[in-house]
């Protein structure tokens, strides 16, 4: 989707997308990584999630990225965080309580500036992107962070019959975009109560994806 979109939903305040409790499919299968205490977790396109804060509450540090400044800023607010702010790059960093968020496009960003990452966790980031982004955005989040291990929840419905965000993205296609780098394994679906927007049914999955090859350490 177009940046104007999404920053256009954070200041119209329309982001039904956002839940206010860490995600249950989270809480339930993130120790299926196996990450060791202190891990340093990326969560992309991570809106103002409570998620970062259920990890950090398990002794992780969290990392995200986010187009939205007011989303960044609001996150730090309601977490009753004061951060520090500088800028890297086209982003600016905002750090505080073992979270850090860059403001920006995630196009934009590089290992380097990104920094280490022992494991990413997708809640609606690559379905929040249409089909041709998620092919730009598969490959570069594998290379941004050189495959580690990826907690990811899809969502399946039949495209032909509503439109998104959030997109359907099928097995057969998660298995295209990611299967070179990781070992995807499905571990929970669970169909969406009354369905996607009420227009025909849907499901979510979770993927736990351990990376195919040995990690960098
Ligand atoms: C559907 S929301 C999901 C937010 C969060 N993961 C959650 O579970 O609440 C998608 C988010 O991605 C952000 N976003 C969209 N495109 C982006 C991009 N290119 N770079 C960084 N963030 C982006 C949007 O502003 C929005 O907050």
């Amino acid at each position: 989707m177009e940046r104007d979109f999404w920053l256009s939903r954070w200041q119209n305040n329309r982001i039904g997308f956002h839940e206010p409790t860490p995600n249950a499919f989270l809480t339930a299968h993130f120790s299926a990584l196996d990450i060791r205490p202190g891990g340093r977790i990326f969560l992309p396109l991570c809106g103002k999630s409570r998620d970062a804060a259920w990890l950090c509450e398990q002794g992780f540090t969290v990392v995200g990225v986010e187009l939205s400044r007011l989303a960044v800023t609001q996150f730090f607010a309601e977490s009753g965080l004061v951060p520090e702010i500088s800028s890297t790059g086209s982003f600016e960093r905002f750090e505080a309580g073992g979270v850090t968020l860059f403001a920006g496009d995630i196009f934009d960003l590089d290992p380097e500036t990104l920094g280490r990452v022992d494991a990413v966790y997708d809640r609606a980031a690559l379905v929040a992107l249409p089909e041709t982004m998620r092919r730009r955005y598969a490959p570069h989040l594998i290379a941004l962070t050189k495959a580690a291990p990826q907690l990811l929840v899809t969502l399946e419905y039949e495209q032909s019959h509503a439109e998104g965000p959030p997109f359907s993205v099928p097995e057969t296609e998660l298995l295209v975009l990611y299967d070179s780098a990781y070992r995807p394994e499905s571990v929970e679906v669970r169909d969406i109560t009354g369905g996607f927007k009420g227009r025909c049914p849907a499901r979510e999955r979770v993927w736990v994806m351990p990376r195919r090859w040995p990690g960098p350490d």
